[in-house]
């Protein structure tokens, strides 16, 4: 690795690439895709601070090594420009300057925590040194809050910033903030719950304290003071409390716990619902360079995370909050002395929790990136089964999933190690602490200064709250956990839908049907171009065939046709306006489009053929099957149109997939049809019945037919052969072309097998 940036992988108008640098820091990400974005040929950068992943996509002409020395120039030159930032020194130009703040400056705000911390230091010495015992308690207890609250105050304002720095919907709010989301009223129910718990069970805990005093000492004081002065009443009087309190404490606990589940689950389920929907609606460039299992892990493992934070860690972290906001003042009221020792652990654990999530940020990140691989893998091999068997490279793939989950697995065991060493601190740090109450809380009683029957009670309750902030180092990394997650669900709802420039509508019936590309050029990101300066007409109810060679642009002009991909230059119109101009959906309703490898749902042949069309009678649902000559293997099935097909139509030959596709388009009754290689899995035989019945279904349709077997295109009304970079070498009838002994009469008289003879 070269200074912290190593090509994954190279491939003609396209890299891959780790980069160290912006793990983590989205403002580096940010600086670096801008960098490379403004080198000419680089067509589109993509760099993930949470993964470290840097995507390059440039002209396909440019040599990979030019394309390799940019990347790591860029590397070297904004960790430097970091490095810079990072030292104190001579401020950094406006244009590599962050926004400034609103308010008081960033940069202002730590001086004034250092001076501030200064001023409290200096303010809390003095009390300590000269004040009087109350005061010298308050100021200890004092610092040790203010010391919590400058930590924790640090760690929300950073994960803000970060936030900040993101993009897409929320940024700038707090990221708990954000993900709580509409569901903030059932919050603040739970919330209530658990404070009402919290406050039940100290009180238990409180009288658990006095059944000892009235054991030890014959009496308890607060309760002599309420009227029950003999020992008999009093521990009838406990039993009573106790009784009560822990029905309050199980009656809360169980309210509580089921409020914050049901606020997890709703959580969970509004993010999956409306990530999907929006992953749904995303512009399909967009989706390309995304694997499909890593979005999946984001929509199941990630949403489930930030669901899963509220329904556990969130509702400790309260608990936390509320049994501190009760003891501090307690102890402050009852026994100042302890107060200091019994909280002091508080800040220490706050920083090193804090502290722990710096360190473990990127090793998330990491881990939850090889896991991503490892799932695309494992899901990948699974589906090329049959291809891992016709090539016996069962050993391979079981290697390749072992290097994957190794990695992953190194990754997780150097962050197992540091949460567990960290938890493993807390707990000595609690410990710690619980030994310091007693001692010095027994000092105070053997001296005199304390009583008993104040200690005793007293002391239960602080170890019940440093058993729970045990819990903080578990908590920190749910939290740690949760940011990563998030962070992953942000950027896949940060990629851009599909928005319409026109609201142009289509009345379906009017549609006739003519389609002009003119003067099209079109190129995919980073590659040369598909399409260059295409003009050709398709004229209204006629059958149009495109054919010829291979990769030259067939099925790239039926994507320009759906608005999958848009144009660079020239226009596409439809009954003369310009696609742009139509919503999408208006237009999208107007083209059927069986597509080279169809996909099928898992469900029955008769949901399949529906798809797209649901209300359709049964009886339609059979008319358009036996057009697409589907019918006769259908009926033939034990379970007729109500088989289930699997997977992807897994249970169905290659040519019966495409027949159930076809039949699902024909149903869907377009007045443009597009049929890519639609037929090109079934038999000769069962073609050319396909081709009769079609040609009543084409009688008043405008069809546009992709084809390699000419058999296939021979009675349309016009042929363009495809050359090529997407230009159209020769246009005509079958007869015509053959008649001009072109690339298309070689064609025809090679499958013909002319030449064979
Ligand atoms: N998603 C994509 N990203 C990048 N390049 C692509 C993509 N899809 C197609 N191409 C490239 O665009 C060119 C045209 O592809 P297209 O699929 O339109 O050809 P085609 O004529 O339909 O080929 P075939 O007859 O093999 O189906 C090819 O060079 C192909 O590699």
């Amino acid at each position: 690795m070269e200074r912290g940036a190593s090509p994954r992988s190279v491939t003609p108008g396209r890299q891959r690439w780790d980069v160290e640098l912006v793990r983590g820091r989205p403002r580096a990400a940010e600086t670096l895709a801008a960098a490379l974005g403004r080198v000419p040929g680089i067509t589109d950068v993509q760099a993930n601070p949470v993964t470290g992943g840097v995507l390059v996509r440039h002209d396909a002409r440019m040599p990979a090594t030019d394309i390799g020395r940019m990347v790591r120039t860029a590397v070297a030159l904004v960790a430097a420009g970091t490095a810079r930032a990072a030292r104190p020194g001579p401020p950094r130009t406006p244009a590599a300057s962050p926004p400034p703040r609103t308010g008081r400056g960033r940069s202002a705000r730590p001086v004034l925590a250092v001076g501030g911390g200064i001023g409290c230091a200096v303010a809390v010495g003095v009390a300590l040194a000269k004040g009087s015992a109350p005061s010298r308690q308050l100021a200890a207890v004092g610092a040790v809050v203010a010391a919590t609250a400058l930590v924790l105050r640090r760690d929300w304002r950073r994960a803000v910033d970060t936030s900040r720095d993101a993009v897409g919907p929320g940024a700038g709010r707090h990221p708990l903030v954000e993900i709580v989301g509409p569901h903030r009223r059932r919050l603040y129910r739970a919330a209530a719950l658990s404070i009402a718990c919290q406050a039940a069970e100290m009180a238990l805990g409180t009288f658990l304290g006095w059944t000892g005093l009235v054991l030890i000492k014959g009496e308890a004081a607060p309760l002599a003071r309420l009227g029950l002065t003999a020992a008999g009443a009093q521990l009838c009087g406990l039993a009573g409390l106790v009784a009560a309190a822990c029905a309050a404490v199980a009656g809360l606990s169980y309210a509580s716990n089921l409020q914050w589940r049901r606020l997890g689950q709703d959580i969970e389920h509004d993010w999956r619902s409306r990530t999907y929907r929006h992953v749904q609606h995303l512009a399909p460039r967009h989706l390309e360079g995304e694997r499909t299992s890593r979005v999946a892990g984001t929509l199941t493992n990630d949403v489930g995370q930030l669901g899963a934070f509220f329904a556990g860690p969130a509702n400790d972290v309260l608990q936390l909050a509320t049994s501190l906001l009760i003891l501090v003042p307690a102890f402050l009221l009852l026994a100042p002395q302890i107060a200091w020792i019994a909280f002091l652990p508080i800040p220490v654990i706050a920083w090193l929790s804090l502290r722990h999530q710096d360190k473990s940020a990127a090793g998330y990140a990491r881990t939850g990136e090889r896991r991503a691989r490892l799932g695309s893998q494992v899901i990948n091999s699974l589906e090329a089964g049959a291809t891992v068997k016709s090539f016996c490279t069962e050993d391979f793939e079981a290697a390749r999933i072992d290097d994957l989950s190794e990695a992953a697995q190194a990754s997780s065991r150097h962050s197992d190690r540091d949460t567990t060493r960290h938890a493993e601190t807390v707990r000595a740090c609690t410990t710690a602490s619980m030994a310091g109450t007693l001692l010095v809380g027994g000092r105070a009683v053997l001296g005199g200064t304390l009583r008993f029957e104040v200690f005793s009670p007293l002391i239960g309750l602080p170890q019940m709250l440093l058993m729970r902030m045990s819990r903080l180092g578990g908590i920190a990394d749910q939290y740690q956990r949760t940011l990563a997650c998030y962070d992953r669900v942000r950027r896949l709802r940060a990629l851009p839908v599909e928005t319409d420039a026109g609201d142009g509508t289509l009345d379906l019936p009017d549609v006739r049907g003519e389609i002009v590309l003119d003067r099209v050029t079109f190129a995919y990101p980073g590659r040369p171009a598909a399409l260059e300066d295409l003009s050709l007409t398709i004229p209204a109810g006629r059958v149009t065939a495109l054919v010829g060679a291979t990769g030259s642009g067939k099925t790239s002009i039926a994507k320009l046709l759906m608005r999958f991909q848009d144009a660079d230059s020239g226009r596409v119109l439809l009954d003369g306006r310009d696609i742009r101009d139509l919503r999408r959906r208006s237009l999208r309703h107007a083209i059927g489009f069986v597509a080279q490898d169809p996909f099928l749902f898992d469900g029955t042949i008769a949901d399949n053929i529906r798809y797209g069309r649901f209300d359709a009678s049964d009886e339609a649902v059979v008319r358009a099957a036996a057009m697409a000559e589907a019918h006769t293997f259908v009926a033939a099935l034990p379970d007729g149109y109500d088989t289930l097909i699997g997977e992807r139509g897994a249970s169905l030959s290659g040519g019966q997939r495409q027949r159930i596709a076809l039949a699902r388009t024909i149903l869907r009754d377009s007045p443009v049809v597009i049929l890519d290689e639609a037929t090109s899995a079934v038999d000769n035989e069962t073609e050319a019945a396909i081709q009769r019945a079609l040609r009543s279904f084409a009688a008043d349709r405008t069809m546009i037919v992709i084809a390699h077997r000419l058999s296939t295109v021979r009675q349309a009304d016009r042929i363009y052969v495809m050359d090529k970079g997407g230009i159209v070498a020769e246009q005509g009838t079958h007869d015509e072309l053959l008649a001009r002994h072109g690339h298309y009469a070689s064609l025809w008289q090679i499958q013909a097998g002319a030449l064979a003879v």
